[in-house]
């Protein structure tokens, strides 16, 4: 299978920036490129001229047949065309192809280089082997011949009695061939609950992933180091913990030149955005307040625009705070110093109060969000309770995920109906949510009920708009929720006393909790580790309860989304359940 990930493009000088591939390279491959309707930026015949987003051979080729893709010289046989975000500049002929690639990055994989032929007895290697090359991690070494030196950062003093080893033997880094397990349960057959399996027996497969922390030797001088960090995309409460965090370590390994980039991305290149310099003196309360120091900002990645300036700036290791768009553009950033081949390291951690960056047990902000809905939720209850058929109404984020809503439902104990993206109901007639709630009032005499901003939208006019970044900018279900709970008890004659809370940014905009405090302490600590350790290209995260390093490239191929069958989406406070699909009645799934 064949993954081709496209995202968030503008198209402001797309000429300039084209990469072309020959079309003699690919013999018989058939094209191509998939995507979402409405974003694609230009689609244009072998001429080059654009045919744009009407183009019937573009309608053709999204609505479902397979293809193969070519790129890099080769023609990949692909079973199922699949897609995310898609908005590149690609243009085509029919046999043989042709691809230009858009000035944003195209990041691809191919997720199996072969079929996976289950009688083959060595299928299992080649899947791992597969794995390990695709979980590997790009080195700055990969393209320069560099030697590494003794690290500045050390852990003698650190060290407590009791160890088995011998003090001048113990030294506590981590070696470059540790390895964590991302999966750890060996599943007895495919019928297990929750059961994700490689083949048709639910073998077990091992898929290793790279451990975080610091290494014995490093491949930068840190006196000679300039370091920048930059925060992008929505708050998100923990940045100012990982941004101090960052610096600190920067200076117990002894760099002096510390920068922040302001305002996201666009600190790169809009003139009057000064750097910050930081050091620990700086830094040392900004995690007391929520917020990031340095501000953030969606939009406006000019990838070559940014390499340019951190040429100019003489910039080494740019740590880079955000969620899905900012990996994409850090990916993009450190893909483009390779091919200038600078020596800088690029290295992400993963934000977003969504929660919904793939392999990561949580990203940082999302408990504090969690916890800050619950207090939404808890007057939403007792104003549901004190009235008289009361229904509390709560929208939470969660553009295309609803972990924040269904996280926070399921601890409040509150909740008797949570509508999340990942699951489609109805909201009229016999099985629909509108039904449900007459029940509930019947019944108990007060509801309250939980939405994610990313529900429903199936129900609600489809806009085509995008906020600067190129997200969708989605209908808002919350308030269309509230008129029709009212509309729906007038039209019924039943009295019904709605409250709608809708406590968006005061979640994302508070200050980290405990949990999310060390979270953010390590994932930033780990960041600079895998900085001075000549990665690039890399995100920190906690993945299975680990700490580790995973490329950029594997964690953005798709948003992480609540798996709605699975164990913690069906455990269920008491009285609260998740409307299960459009045929089942809500009230048969509690
Ligand atoms: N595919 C991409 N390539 C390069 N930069 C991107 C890409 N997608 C988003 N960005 C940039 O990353 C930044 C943050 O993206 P955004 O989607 O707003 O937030 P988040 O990182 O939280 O998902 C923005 O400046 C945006 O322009
Ligand atoms: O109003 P803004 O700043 O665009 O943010 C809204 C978005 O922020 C989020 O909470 C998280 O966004 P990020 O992935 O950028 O952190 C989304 O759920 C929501 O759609």
């Amino acid at each position: 299978m064949v993954y081709v990930v496209v995202k968030k493009m503008n198209t402001r000088s797309p000429a300039a920036i084209r990469r072309r591939v020959s079309p003699a390279q690919a013999p018989g491959c058939s094209v191509v490129v998939s995507g979402e309707t409405g974003v694609w930026s230009a689609i244009s015949p072998g001429s080059g001229s654009g045919a744009g987003l009407g183009d019937p051979r573009v309608s053709g080729l999204i609505s479902g047949s397979t293809y193969d893709l070519f790129w890099d010289g080769h023609c990949f046989k692909s079973k199922h065309t699949l897609f995310y975000f898609p908005a590149t500049l690609v243009a085509f002929n029919q046999v043989p192809v042709s691809i230009w690639f858009g000035f944003h990055s195209l990041e691809w994989k191919k997720e199996k280089s072969y079929d996976l032929d289950f009688s083959d007895p060595s299928w299992k290697e080649k899947y791992q082997e597969d794995w390990n090359r695709r979980f590997s991690l790009p080195h700055i070494t990969d393209i320069y011949d560099l030697k590494p030196r003794l690290t500045t950062f050390s852990l003698k003093k650190n060290r407590t009695d009791g160890g088995s080893l011998s003090a001048d033997k113990w030294n506590g880094y981590v070696n470059k061939d540790d390895r964590a397990l991302l999966k750890v349960i060996k599943y007895a057959s495919p019928t297990s609950a929750g059961a994700e399996c490689v083949d048709p027996d639910c073998s077990w497969v091992e898929h290793w992933i790279h451990r975080a922390g610091p290494r014995k030797e490093i491949y930068y001088e840190p006196a000679e180091v300039k370091a920048a960090i930059v925060t992008c995309g929505g708050l998100c409460p923990g940045l100012n913990d990982v941004i101090r965090q960052i610096v600190f370590t920067l200076e117990i390994y002894g760099v002096k030149n510390i920068v922040g980039i302001q305002f996201g991305y666009r600190g790169f290149f809009e003139k009057g955005l000064k750097e910050m310099p930081l050091s620990r003196k700086v830094v040392e309360n900004i995690n007391l307040s929520g917020g990031s120091f340095l501000g953030v900002s969606r939009g406006g990645a000019k990838t070559s625009e940014i390499v340019d300036s951190i040429q100019a700036r003489r910039i080494d290791m740019l740590f880079v705070i955000g969620g899905n768009g900012s990996h994409a553009g850090a990916n993009a950033i450190h893909e483009e110093c390779r091919k200038r081949k600078l020596k800088v390291s690029v290295v992400a951690v993963p934000k977003t109060i969504d929660n919904d960056i793939l392999f990561m047990d949580k990203t940082f902000g999302f408990d504090t969000a969690v916890e800050e809905a619950q207090r939404a939720i808890n007057s939403a209850y007792i104003e549901a309770r004190s009235a008289y058929h009361g229904i509390g109404l709560v929208k939470l984020m969660g553009r295309s995920s609803g972990f924040i809503a269904m996280q926070a439902s399921l601890s409040s104990g509150q909740i008797d109906v949570c509508l999340i993206p990942e699951v489609s109901f109805t909201l009229d007639g016999e099985h629909g949510v509108m039904r449900h709630l007459e029940h509930l009032l019947e019944k108990k005499g007060f509801c309250v009920v939980c939405v994610a901003e990313g529900a429903g939208q199936d129900l609600l006019q489809k806009s085509n708009a995008t906020d600067a970044s190129g997200n969708v900018i989605l209908s808002d279900f919350g308030v269309h929720m509230q008129q029709k709970i009212k509309n729906h008890f007038k039209d019924i004659g039943v009295p019904a006393d709605v409250k709608y809370i809708d406590p968006t940014y005061m979640v994302r905009a508070c200050r980290a909790n405990a949990s999310d405090a060390i979270l953010c302490t390590v994932l930033g600590q780990n960041a600079v580790h895998g900085a001075f350790a000549g990665f690039s290209g890399i995100t920190s995260g906690i993945c299975n309860t680990h700490y580790a390093f995973l490329p950029i490239t594997e964690v953005i191929t798709k948003p992480k989304r609540v798996n709605p069958n699975s164990r913690i989406a069906t455990k269920k406070s008491p009285g609260c359940f998740f409307i299960a699909t459009r045929t089942r009645s809500p009230g048969l799934t509690k």
